[in-house]
């Protein structure tokens, strides 16, 4: 029996990224096997590759007794477990970079095929009939296209589209406003400033919590009348019903569908009766070139992960070098929290990124605070689980710059860590710090004021003008909506002769807090801005 680790094959990888593997190890091919064939021998494997009709779900997770590796050829991870397999010590690596023009492309042929009906032509010659009139379709040049998610495949699309000398406006806040300039895209501020412009509107986000349905009936009707609407990213991105009712009443003029909301699918209701719909069975990846590329990158981590080597797609495990873990390790989840933090203040773009880090940790290698900084302001807005590993190649994608300040001492604590976030002309900065054995993480500035509180998870902040009788109020209304404050503190500047004019409040709760409640409270006397975050 060979004592080479064994790899599993699961779906239909270019035959460059198996060879690569069979010099390393006993590969098998799954891409035909029954479901129970998978149960009964996914256990045998170290390593397992997969495209995205594989799920990898905690049950199957767990029968893979002996895997060390997923390797996910392509960009999604969304097919597999990951907190699960994180927990088993399983390394989880994708393909981010492997399919991004393929899927550029993919998005263009829909929209050339929106744009004068190429597949509805192409069957109806083929069934015999010649019907100029009826295939009638509108140029691109000097249209808008409104792109909603403006990371790694919005870029190269919108790209694409302006060399059709398309007008390309788009949306995404966690992408640097130079990146925009570089590219002559317009930046909106909100999806709404997309759609009522835009004559092609298309989506390129991943799908979060926030971003399911995205498109729904509220967001079709911000939309121009008879705009035509592509999805190459992900089908929960898009309420179905809704998307067929703004069909109906001709709202949406046409649409181009690659991926759905479950996948395989050949029942669907928009498949028949839809003529203006145009339809690819989840290509976006598709291609040779893609798929070599798919296939080696994924292979090389799958063999870096089984052989010592640097997985460096990992979507799930940190590279925190030993040395400097004792003195920086108990900074990592504060500088977490003040990314996470700081983010939820900005309203813009996030241009960039200035750290300062004082103190003890001012004389170790900080970059691996840095990261954890950008892992708290990337997280929940990126495709990929953001890591300790992928956070600076991601920030790099989005444009954000990232300077790092460090000195040895520090004035009133041991340690301070400092995140300002450069938006366009505005500067976010905060401040925090550990304190105790215990390393608790507190935080000592926002908004201009200066503090010192606890983080904890839930946390409320306001803005407002010191007069009295602010606290009481904040107290009384979260009091009504049953919200358990747990404690707070407050930060106020004075004016010359000692009478505070702004102030700042902090306060924790039990469990989260609605946005809303603190929209309500910000709508009345006095309070400047408001924000309910969640750490
Ligand atoms: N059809 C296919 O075969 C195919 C192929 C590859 C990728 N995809 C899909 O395409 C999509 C985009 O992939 P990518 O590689 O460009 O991902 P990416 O992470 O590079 O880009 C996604 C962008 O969305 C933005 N974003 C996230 N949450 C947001 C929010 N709430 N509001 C506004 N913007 C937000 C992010 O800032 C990011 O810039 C993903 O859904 C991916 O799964 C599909
Ligand atoms: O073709 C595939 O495997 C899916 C491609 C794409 O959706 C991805 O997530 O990379």
């Amino acid at each position: 029996m060979s004592d080479r680790l064994k790899i599993l094959v699961k779906e239909k990888l270019a035959d460059t990224g198996v060879d690569l593997l069979r010099e390393h190890f006993d590969v098998d091919l799954g891409d035909s096997w029954s479901d129970e064939e998978f149960r009964a021998r996914i256990g045998e494997y170290q390593g397992i590759l997969i495209r995205s009709a594989t799920k990898m779900t905690e049950e199957y997770i767990a029968l893979g007794t002996n895997l060390r590796v997923i390797g996910r050829a392509g960009v999604g991870v969304n097919n597999v477990d990951v907190p699960a397999a994180t927990r088993r010590g399983i390394v989880v690596a994708n393909a981010p970079q492997s399919n991004v023009v393929t899927a550029a492309e993919h998005t263009l042929a829909l929209l050339m095929a929106l744009a004068r009906n190429v597949p509805q032509a192409d069957a109806s010659l083929k069934a015999g009939k010649w019907e100029r009139s009826k295939f009638g379709g509108v140029e691109v040049y000097e249209k808008t296209l409104g792109v909603v998610g403006f990371g790694r495949i919005g870029q190269l699309v919108a790209e694409r589209a302006k060399g059709f000398g398309m007008k390309v406006v788009a949306y995404d806040p966690f992408v640097g406003a130079e990146r925009y300039r570089d590219l002559g895209v317009e930046k909106a501020d909100n999806s709404a400033d997309v759609y009522k412009v835009a004559d092609f509107v298309t989506i390129h986000l991943p799908v979060t919590p926030e971003t399911k349905g995205w498109l729904n009936a509220e967001a079709f009707a911000q939309m121009k009348d008879g705009v035509r609407v592509i999805n190459c990213a992900r089908g929960e991105l898009v309420d179905d019903a809704a998307l067929q009712a703004a069909l109906d009443s001709g709202k949406v003029a046409g649409a181009a569908l690659d991926v759905f909301p479950s996948e395989p699918i050949t029942d669907y209701p928009l498949f028949d009766g839809y003529p203006q719909v145009v339809v690819t069975p989840h290509l976006g990846a598709s291609t040779t070139e893609a798929q070599d590329r798919a296939g080696v990158q994924t292979a090389e981590q799958v063999i870096a992960a089984l052989t010592g080597g640097t997985v460096t797609t990992a979507v799930n495990i940190p590279a925190i070098a030993a040395e400097d873990m004792e003195v920086l390790g108990p900074f990592v989840p504060l500088c977490q929290q003040l990314g996470k933090l700081a983010v939820s203040l900005v309203d813009g773009s996030i241009d960039g990124l200035e750290l300062e880090f004082f103190g003890r940790i001012g004389d170790r290698d900080t970059r691996l605070l840095s990261i954890a900084v950008l892992q708290g302001v990337l997280t929940g807005h990126t495709e990929e689980e953001v890591n300790q590993v992928n956070a600076p190649s991601i920030a790099e994608e989005r444009g954000i710059s990232l300077t790092e300040t460090k000195r040895s001492t520090a004035r009133d604590f041991t340690d301070l860590v400092r995140v300002t976030i450069v938006s366009g002309e505005t500067r976010q900065r905060i401040v925090g710090t550990n304190v105790g054995r215990r390393n608790r993480p507190h935080l000592l500035e926002v908004w201009g004021q200066r503090f010192d509180l606890q983080l904890e998870r839930n946390l409320a902040l306001f803005s407002y003008s010191d007069v009295p009788g602010m606290i009481g109020r904040v107290g009384s209304v979260f009091g009504e909506k049953g919200i358990n404050i747990v404690s707070a503190a407050v930060g106020r500047a004075g004016d010359d002769d000692g009478a505070a004019e702004h102030a700042v409040m902090v306060v924790t709760t039990d469990a989260p807090v609605d946005p809303a409640v603190i929209d309500s409270l910000v709508a009345t006397d006095g309070f400047v801005a408001g924000r309910a975050v969640s750490l």
